[in-house]
């Protein structure tokens, strides 16, 4: 038997659609799996009665499958299905980095991050890696058709999960088909600022480097709410605040000092909306731990 926690990711970062990710320190799954002659799954834990247990539906069926390592896999679900924070993907990294030490396979993390990509696209019909490559490989990610870059970075971060479901499938089909020059010219900008902010640990580049009018303006529109919880968070001391993923989650960066502030703002802008949430206070954190 082998066991992984893997973690939540949080990818895009406004300013990176379909390119950045950081993995989070909180909240992860639990992936145990033991070999058998086929695959089975249990899922327990948060959102498990919305995840099917049918090896052909489930993310981790065809990372299995990927890799012929038909098992028994039982799944805790700490990071909640449609949340934006990379439910699906902690999954999948969790099951390739378990059945590829069960069978004794010799991938590296770096070679784990395109089978882990096929059960993305189980649920979301394409094999994106932006929330696999930092479940994987931890830190900040930059995701590119054939190559994956990382950065260690120390960046403290909020992600406020609300009480309502955004697909990634769903968030897929809203975001805009062609774009202004002048846009693309500002997000090239973010992206850059953003970047320069994770190598350097700095909380105030990375927060203005989240800043996108490209995918954002569409998608936070089915946040109920989201442009209270913006103008909380950074009332709050919040240096930047996007959707995290395709949502509904909302991601704010901070000094560490101002997280617990900004948390409580977010939820309040949630509640004032007429949302339940949650807050993960958290940080740019390290990949998938193997037992
Ligand atoms: N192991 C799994 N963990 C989470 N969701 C899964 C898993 N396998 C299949 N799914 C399905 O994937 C969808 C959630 O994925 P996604 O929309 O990408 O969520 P998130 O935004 O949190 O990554 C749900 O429809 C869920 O039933
Ligand atoms: N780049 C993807 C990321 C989806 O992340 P998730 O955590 O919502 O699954 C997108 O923006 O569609």
């Amino acid at each position: 038997m082998r066991t992984v926690r893997a973690p939540a990711t949080s990818a895009n970062l406004g300013s990176g659609f379909d390119v950045f990710g950081v993995a989070l320190d909180r909240p992860a799954d639990v992936i145990r799996v033991e070999r058998a002659s086929r695959t089975t799954i249990d899922v327990t834990g948060v959102g498990s009665q919305y995840i099917p247990e049918d090896p052909e539906k489930n993310v981790v069926g065809a990372v299995a499958e990927a890799l012929d390592a038909p098992a028994h896999i039982e799944i805790d679900k700490g990071v909640r299905p449609s949340s934006g924070l990379g439910s699906s993907a902690a999954s999948a990294a969790g099951a390739a980095l378990a059945l590829n030490a069960l069978y004794g396979r010799g991938l590296s993390r770096t070679e784990l991050v395109p089978v882990a990509a096929e059960g993305e696209a189980v649920v979301s019909g394409e094999a994106h890696v932006d929330n696999v490559a930092p479940a994987l490989l931890g830190g900040f990610t930059v995701a590119r058709e054939d190559e994956v870059t990382t950065v260690e970075a120390d960046i403290a971060l909020v992600a406020c999960l609300p009480e309502i479901a955004v697909s990634t499938r769903d968030a897929r089909r809203v975001v805009p088909s062609h774009a202004d020059m002048e846009d693309v010219v500002h997000t090239v900008g973010s992206a850059a600022t953003l970047t320069v902010g994770m190598c350097r640990s700095d909380p105030e580049l990375v927060g203005r480097g989240m800043d996108e009018r490209l995918v954002t303006p569409a998608r936070s529109e089915l946040i109920t709410g989201y442009g209270g919880v913006r103008s909380a968070a950074l009332d709050a001391g919040a240096t930047g605040v996007t959707v995290s993923g395709a949502g509904p989650s909302v991601l704010a960066a901070c000094y560490p000092d101002d997280r617990r502030r900004v948390a409580a703002a977010m939820i309040d802008g949630f509640e004032d909306a007429g949302v339940e949430a949650r807050a993960y206070q958290t940080r740019v954190s390290d990949g998938a731990t193997l037992f």
